[in-house]
């Protein structure tokens, strides 16, 4: 049963009972709500907590009627009519008056004589002792409110506390000598502290720098420093142990609230990377080994072949997955804007600007991964800036003079040939070695046929999927002609013509030449000879391409290997030979090396 409030203060209820039983030498008896004895003495002295809704009748009648009760011959009187001690009451006279909090009676405190000298003394005085019961029952119930306020703000405080601690934000509490005084866990996470922090000193000062409307604070803890954007308020409750509130997020959180808002979440891994051909398993046995590198990436490839797709993909298997993928087209911003975008600006840095401020991508990507798509678009004064960022790992945000560090990996990416470019003066070269560490080439469609049966399948699959359209498939016709385009739009057009394809194809049905789009089956007419050209493999290419088939297919263990040549018909020496010679060639035809990393 829940505790009653006589219950609560049962001590400070039982100091009273005793001292008044020791001033005026009578015994005093007192109950709660529920008829149970919170505190007694004589006789009672050894029955508190005992339940008296059997014998307290008067106690019961005071309870229900809010009246004090004088009993001059308990036993006798007509509320001891039901009482099993009826006519053999050992008390001689009870004095008695409700104990209440606000309207609510909450017990009744009783004087009790079990002498004729005790009856004799109070009824002397009774108005007196009325009185002196009825000012006790006063500080009692003054006690159970003090309590019940005290339970009122515990609750309250622990009600704020919940709210506090589900904000998400970080909330801290500092008194007038700057020690933490309050922490929700939200700051304690993202200062890195643990609950075992109060008291600790802490150092906030403005930055004076306002991104997004909201302020920056440098806050120094255990020689720590964070970045902090935030609100410190000034507590006005008069009390120095609660001086000032500082509400926080740390710029990350601030970031990737806008990250979670801005990104469309496609997640890519390697499997996302369709395509069996040698150069496209080599390309990802390549992201594998630079994965968790920090250098930079520069992917050359034509445009749609697929060189965003391989970011993601380093960013995905890579150990900063966790962290934010920001990507920024250069060519697709004004030059005038592009500066902004990338490094972003304080408040009031110039006219026109979001009066708020504004975080660069640079600045949301960090601890993560930026990848700057079309560089070779980018102006050559940004161009200056940015190689000055590579360089240092530090950035100044536009209208400020703070500089904050970069832990971030770049990559970039271009579909122009930017040797020309450096010979054209249109891009710098001490730019282009900063960003050309590990170059990596997506060839074009064309030169990887054999992709393409594989991402022909797997786009019917998702576009199959998204327009809710049984395909069986594609018949050995369309797909020759496929195979023979010379796609000079790469995956981006292939995977268009799928999506038509699909539109055009009867439910349950094929993909036929008569779903292909029209301009598709035109170039076949006109462009035949180029591919022809190309998709004559020599003999060697051809051997190597079917080692590497086997090889898939018995897995490149010492078993699968041993398998693999046995399927092949030839020795298990002769296999690795050929192996080696695969790994020469492949290193001599390849910008990537391995030394590079
Ligand atoms: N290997 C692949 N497997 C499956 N889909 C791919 C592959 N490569 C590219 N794609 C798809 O092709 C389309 C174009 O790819 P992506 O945007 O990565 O090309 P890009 O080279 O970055 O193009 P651009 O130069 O125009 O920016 C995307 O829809 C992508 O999902």
């Amino acid at each position: 049963m829940k505790k009653s409030i006589l219950q609560e203060i049962q001590d400070t209820v039982s100091q009273y009972a005793k001292i008044i039983a020791h001033v005026i030498r009578v015994d005093v008896e007192i109950v709660d709500v529920n008829l149970f004895r919170i505190a007694g003495t004589g006789i009672y002295a050894d029955r508190i907590n005992e339940d008296m809704s059997n014998e307290g009748f008067v106690y019961k009648h005071v309870l229900m009627t809010g009246k004090s009760q004088f009993i001059e011959e308990p036993g006798k009187h007509e509320l001891c009519s039901i009482c099993p001690r009826e006519g053999c009451c050992d008390e001689k006279l009870e004095l008695c008056t409700p104990i209440t909090l606000g309207e609510e009676i909450i017990g009744v405190i009783g004087l009790i004589c079990f002498k004729e000298a005790q009856k004799n003394q109070l009824l002397q005085d009774l108005n007196f002792y009325q009185l002196f019961l009825e000012q006790i029952a006063d500080f009692i119930s003054a006690k159970a409110y003090e309590q019940q306020e005290s339970k009122r703000n515990q609750r309250m405080l622990d009600v704020l506390l919940q709210v506090i601690n589900n904000v998400g934000k970080g909330v801290l509490v500092l008194n007038r000598s700057n020690q933490i005084v309050q922490i929700n866990d939200s700051a304690c996470k993202q200062l890195q502290l643990s609950a075992d922090c109060l008291d600790q000193p802490i150092a906030i000062a403005a930055t004076h720098d306002s991104l997004l409307g909201v302020d920056e604070y440098k806050v120094t803890i255990d020689h720590h420093t964070f970045f902090l954007m935030g609100e410190l308020l000034s507590v006005e409750s008069g009390l120095s142990a609660y001086d000032r509130i500082f509400i926080f997020n740390e710029i990350k959180n601030v970031k990737s609230g806008i990250y979670d808002l801005t990104k469309v979440e496609i997640p890519v891994t390697l499997d996302n990377i369709v395509g069996c051909s040698p150069v496209t398993q080599q390309l990802k046995t390549k992201l594998t080994k630079i994965a968790d590198s920090n250098s930079t990436v520069l992917i050359i490839g034509e445009s749609g072949s697929g060189k965003e797709v391989v970011a993601r993909a380093i960013h995905a298997i890579g150990n900063r997955r966790d962290k934010p993928f920001i990507g920024i087209n250069c060519a697709a911003i004004p030059d005038t804007l592009l500066e902004s975008e990338l490094f972003g600006y304080v408040k009031g840095a110039f006219s026109g600007a979001d009066p708020r401020g504004k975080i660069g991508k640079f600045e949301l990507a960090n601890k993560g991964v930026i990848f700057l798509d079309e560089i070779g678009d980018m102006p050559l004064y940004l161009q200056v800036k940015l190689l000055r960022v590579l360089q240092e790992r530090k950035l100044v945000r536009i209208g400020s003079n703070q500089l904050i560090s970069l832990d971030i990996r770049v990559i970039a990416a271009t579909n122009k040939d930017l040797r020309e470019l450096i010979k054209e003066k249109k891009f710098r070269e001490d730019l282009y070695y900063r960003l050309n560490v590990i170059p990596l080439e997506v060839p074009p469609l064309r030169k990887r046929v054999e992709d393409i049966k594989p991402l022909v399948d797997s786009m019917i699959v998702k576009y199959g999927g998204l327009f809710n359209k049984q395909i069986c498939g594609i018949d050995r016709e369309t797909m020759g002609i496929l195979l023979q385009y010379s796609w000079p739009g790469n995956i981006r057009e292939l995977e268009n013509t799928v999506e038509f394809m699909i539109n055009m194809a009867d439910e349950n049905g094929w993909l036929t030449k008569d779903t292909l789009p029209r301009s598709l089956v035109d170039s076949q007419v006109v462009q035949p000879v180029e591919q022809a050209e190309e998709e004559f493999k020599s003999l060697r290419q051809v051997e190597q391409e079917h080692i590497l088939q086997v090889l898939r297919r018995f897995g490149d263990t010492t078993q699968g290997k041993l398998a693999a040549a046995k399927q092949l018909g030839i020795g298990i020496a002769t296999l690795y030979r050929k192996l080696r010679e695969m790994e020469e060639a492949a290193k001599d035809t390849d910008l990537y090396r391995d030394d590079h990393l």
